[in-house]
């Protein structure tokens, strides 16, 4: 599991560990493990340190202190270093002490140096830094990107948010990161992890002074091969559970095949699909037990997934009436989430501890919910989405570039997923994913790892799709199996 803590936490157990160590020893870790980053990317891109250009920005703060002593570190090894001081009355005293001490210089003309540069380190704030970048750091920071140099952020990159992943004006966009003791929820969380680049982990001994909770987490290959369902030698169809998906309509049916494809390779033992659409299903996937009645006399199922395609007209509404009055864990997705009564959704998890809910919004609809415009939640998906789930008291999924799920309780931290790729904004992936994560369900289990599971696969799927060209939400549901067995094997 990656695991990201909050500012406040980071700053907590920074002075814990401080107090046990001699003054300056944190920062001396931190630019160690920065110069040891630096230099391994300037082997790679000209197969030595010595004689390379490196230049520096630095801030006013301690993320200008690191850069400073990783610079001295990287001077010693030959390279040629210069720091742009951005604050020069407000520079890292030892810092610079240090760099100068080792052979390194302070830069006359930043845009001189930085046209030149092969590496350049961005220390202008960290996890101090406030809002946008201030106008006087813009064009150095533009000019850092525009030469050939490879920029390596410190911490993070200056001018994101550390704590949402917000970025409030122009911010550094980096071709890596390296972060201390532990990541940052902004470098796992868009729009701020898009200018993080790579992400390399420097440890300082933070680790047993942060909090065992975390802000935010992000799934690994083994903790999702733990969670996936294995049928065993007692299993049988329905004992491994069975999943109604109600979707599709006259005007979509495609969506009711979409949502069936993924909900076949998400692990439960049969998929009993509800709708308009029986043909088009049959006609695909001939192992579909259907139904065109109202859902609740379709058969027993233990989870359903009710929305993708529905429209909006009688039956659908009322068959998310019906969806949401059953006691099993249901999937809201897409026109369910207009259909919805709020009302009723809040009293499942009163009603019984198994009707759990997971809705399942984009950005679009989770705007329509929370009552703000659609830029907002891109903005700030991190406080959308904890709004989301607290406000409507259900797990929720929210769908783009980084999905995220959150559950009501505020103390459970939100899973952040770490897979996918951009070609999945493409029309129907939603469909193959609401499926998925129903059938995740109805193997059973709960909301949240069934949501963070299938957005794991589904992202997978889509990247060992994709390979770097388009795909279609139906390639996405083809190349599910093989998700898996990448994940398991
Ligand atoms: N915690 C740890 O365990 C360890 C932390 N370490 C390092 O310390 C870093 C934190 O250092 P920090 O607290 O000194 O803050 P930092 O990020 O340098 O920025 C604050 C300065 O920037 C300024 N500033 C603010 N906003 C700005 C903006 N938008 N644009 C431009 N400037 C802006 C602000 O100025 P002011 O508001 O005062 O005018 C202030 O002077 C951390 O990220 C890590 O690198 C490691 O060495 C060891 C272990
Ligand atoms: N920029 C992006 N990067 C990565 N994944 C994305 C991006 N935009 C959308 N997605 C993913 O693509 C899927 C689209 O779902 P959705 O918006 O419901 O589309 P549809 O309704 O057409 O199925 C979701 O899994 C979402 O997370
Ligand atoms: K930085």
């Amino acid at each position: 599991m990656r695991t990201a803590h909050s500012v406040a936490a980071v700053r907590n157990a920074e002075r814990e560990l401080m107090d046990r160590l001699p003054e300056g020893a944190l920062m001396q870790r931190a630019a160690a493990g920065l110069a040891a980053a630096c230099a391994g990317l300037l082997r790679e891109a000209r197969g030595r340190v010595y004689g390379a250009r490196v230049v520096l920005l630095v801030g006013s703060g301690d993320n200008g202190g690191d850069a400073l002593y990783a610079g001295a570190r990287l001077a010693r090894r030959g390279a040629g270093v210069c720091a742009v001081l951005l604050v020069p009355g407000r520079t890292h005293q030892g810092g610079l002490g240090a760099l100068l001490g080792a052979g390194g210089r302070v830069a006359d003309d930043p845009f001189d140096v930085l046209a030149a540069a092969d590496l350049v380190l961005d220390g202008i704030t960290g996890i101090g830094g406030r809002g946008g970048l201030r106008p006087d750091a813009v064009p150095v920071a533009r000019a850092a990107r525009s030469g050939s140099a490879m920029v390596v952020a410190v911490d993070l990159p200056s001018g994101v948010e550390a704590d949402s992943g917000e970025v409030a004006g122009e911010a550094v966009r980096a071709d890596a990161t390296v972060t201390f003791g532990t990541y940052k929820p902004g470098l796992l969380v868009d729009p701020a992890r898009e200018r993080a680049g790579a992400l390399r982990l420097v440890d300082i001994g933070l680790g047993p002074y942060l909090p065992s909770v975390p802000a935010l987490e992000a799934l690994q290959h083994a903790d999702v091969a733990r969670l996936l369902p294995v049928p065993t030698g007692e299993s049988d169809k329905y004992r491994r559970g069975v999943v109604g998906v109600v979707a599709g309509s006259a005007r979509y049916p495609g969506a009711a095949v979409l949502a069936v494809a993924g909900a076949l390779r998400g692990g439960a033992g049969a998929v009993r699909y509800v709708g308009p659409g029986v043909e088009a299903v049959l006609a695909r996937f001939p192992e579909t037990l259907v139904h065109e009645g109202s859902p609740s006399a379709a058969g027993r199922v233990q989870s359903w997934v009710v929305g993708p395609g529905l429209g909006d007209g009688s039956w659908a509404t009322a068959a998310v009436a019906d969806v949401l009055a059953s006691d099993v864990p249901v999937l809201v997705d897409a026109d369910g989430l207009r259909l919805l009564d709020v009302e009723t959704l809040r009293g499942r998890s009163a009603r019984a501890a198994t009707a759990t809910t997971l809705l399942t919004p984009h950005a679009g609809e989770a705007a329509a919910l929370l009552g703000i415009p659609r830029e907002d939640v891109e903005a700030g998906r991190l406080d959308a989405v904890r709004e989301l789930a607290a406000r409507y008291g259900a797990t929720v999924l929210l769908k783009g570039s980084t999905t995220l799920v959150a559950d009501p309780d505020a103390g459970v931290p939100v899973r952040v997923n770490p897979t996918g790729t951009p070609w999945l904004a493409t029309a129907g992936s939603g469909d193959v994913l609401s499926g998925l994560a129903g059938s995740l369900l109805a193997t059973g289990l709960p909301p949240r790892d069934a949501g963070s599971v299938a957005a794991y696969l589904h992202g997978l799927a889509a990247r060992l799709a994709a390979r770097g060209a388009p795909v279609a939400a139906d390639d996405v549901a083809a190349w599910l199996p093989e998700a898996w067995r990448n994940v398991v094997g």
